[in-house]
């Protein structure tokens, strides 16, 4: 049975400002509507393991005024929304909305979407492609015409082609679509480092790039310490640094996701911090890099006429991607990304976008 979640919903005065309890000052200017600021707004569509991990730390890191949550299955949206409404008296004040409809998105200044199917133990990210291209098919254009100055953040997968998706299908400037990318893989990979060096993983510089996936590229010859290559001094320490220990570390990263997934049966707390490390860049115009799935043709020699979206270092502010770094990879470096570049586009075009 459906409970009311709100005083007005029990039938009583709509606003509390009202009931007397408060008084403007005398000369009246101290209405709840005056000097009103801007209110910022996030949407979470799917509201499963991922879309709540983000929901809850973005609540936490107090990112928005609004924070509104979309889902197909409507109890179990309601239960999530009320379940974080009952923290209140320990978080920033944030309202909080939900609907089944997307219309309640409408004036979003971010909408990050996770809805969709996601790997069951075994499968690959790109095994997922026809299921979520059809949910975003649906979601998409809806949510674009409810928020059309929005910035759209991609977190379902297959993540990089669900973004060229979304730009596709929301006629967005591609500077305000965003994957959520390898910002993740990156964060494990400087796990990984910090562990073996034994610093803070804040402090390692590292990128993966390209797909976030199976042939995600881990730049080695960008990872530093305090300035200094790690590369070099590991390879001059350990003999063992050869090409061959690399690629496993590289392996290591990419198969940590699957690790996670056949332990628990989905990721979900990584992502929820590494996207709202995202939000806070984006929303509070933070000019961070952080490497992301943008539209990558022209850099790195992939195509000018290959619009495809893969992960580089970018910058993010307020508007959006502020611009993509030409950051320095080896031949061989340069090669994979193009490698994959190629198959995620030909992904792509059998689309028919
Ligand atoms: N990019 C990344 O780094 C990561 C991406 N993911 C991806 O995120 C996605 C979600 O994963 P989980 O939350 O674990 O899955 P989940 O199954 O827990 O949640 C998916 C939610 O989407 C909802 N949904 C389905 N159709 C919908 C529609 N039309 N409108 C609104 N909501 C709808 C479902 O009801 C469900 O609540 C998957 O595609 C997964 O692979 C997961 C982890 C990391
Ligand atoms: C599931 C997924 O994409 C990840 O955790 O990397």
């Amino acid at each position: 049975m459906k409970k009311a979640s709100s005083l007005s919903e029990l039938g009583f005065d709509a606003d509390g400002a009202s009931s007397g309890f408060f008084r403007p000052v005398a000369d009246g200017t101290s209405t709840p509507t005056a000097h009103r600021r801007r209110l910022t707004k996030i949407s979470v569509i799917g509201t499963g393991n991922v879309g709540m991990a983000i929901a809850q730390t973005i609540l936490t890191r107090d990112l928005a005024d609004e924070i509104a949550l979309v889902d197909a299955l409507p109890d179990k949206l309601r239960g999530e929304m009320l379940d974080l409404q009952h923290a209140a008296a320990f978080l920033p004040r944030t309202r909080l909305v939900s609907d089944t409809d997307s219309a309640v998105t409408k004036g979003s200044d971010l909408v990050i979407i996770t809805a969709g199917a996601r790997q069951i133990p075994g499968e690959t990210r790109l095994n997922l492609l026809q299921r979520n291209v059809s949910l975003f098919r649906k979601i998409v254009p809806a949510v674009a015409e409810h928020s059309p100055e929005a910035l759209l953040l991609i977190v379902s997968n297959p993540v990089d082609i669900l973004t060229y998706v979304a730009w596709k299908l929301s006629g967005f400037p591609a500077s305000r679509v965003i994957g959520s990318g390898t910002n993740l893989d990156s964060s494990r990979f400087r796990f990984l480092l910090a562990e073996h060096l034994d610093v803070n993983a804040q402090d390692v510089q590292a990128y993966m790039v390209g797909e976030h996936g199976d042939s995600s590229v881990a730049v080695w010859s960008s990872v530093s310490v305090a300035g200094m290559p790690v590369l070099k001094s590991l390879q001059q320490s350990h003999s063992s640094f050869d090409e061959a220990a690399l690629e496993g570390i590289r392996r290591a990263v990419v198969d940590s996701a699957y690790e996670v997934i056949s332990l628990k049966g989905y990721t979900s707390w990584a992502i929820g911090y590494s996207v709202a490390s995202l939000a806070a860049s984006l929303l509070r115009d933070q000019r961070r890099i952080h490497p992301v799935s943008v539209l990558a043709a022209g850099f790195h020699g992939i195509a000018d006429d290959h619009p495809v979206f893969i992960s580089l270092p970018a910058r993010l502010g307020r508007a959006g991607v502020l611009g993509v770094a030409e950051m320095e990879l080896t031949e061989e470096e340069a090669n994979k990304v193009r490698r994959s570049a190629k198959t995620l586009w030909q992904n792509c075009q059998l689309l028919g976008l």
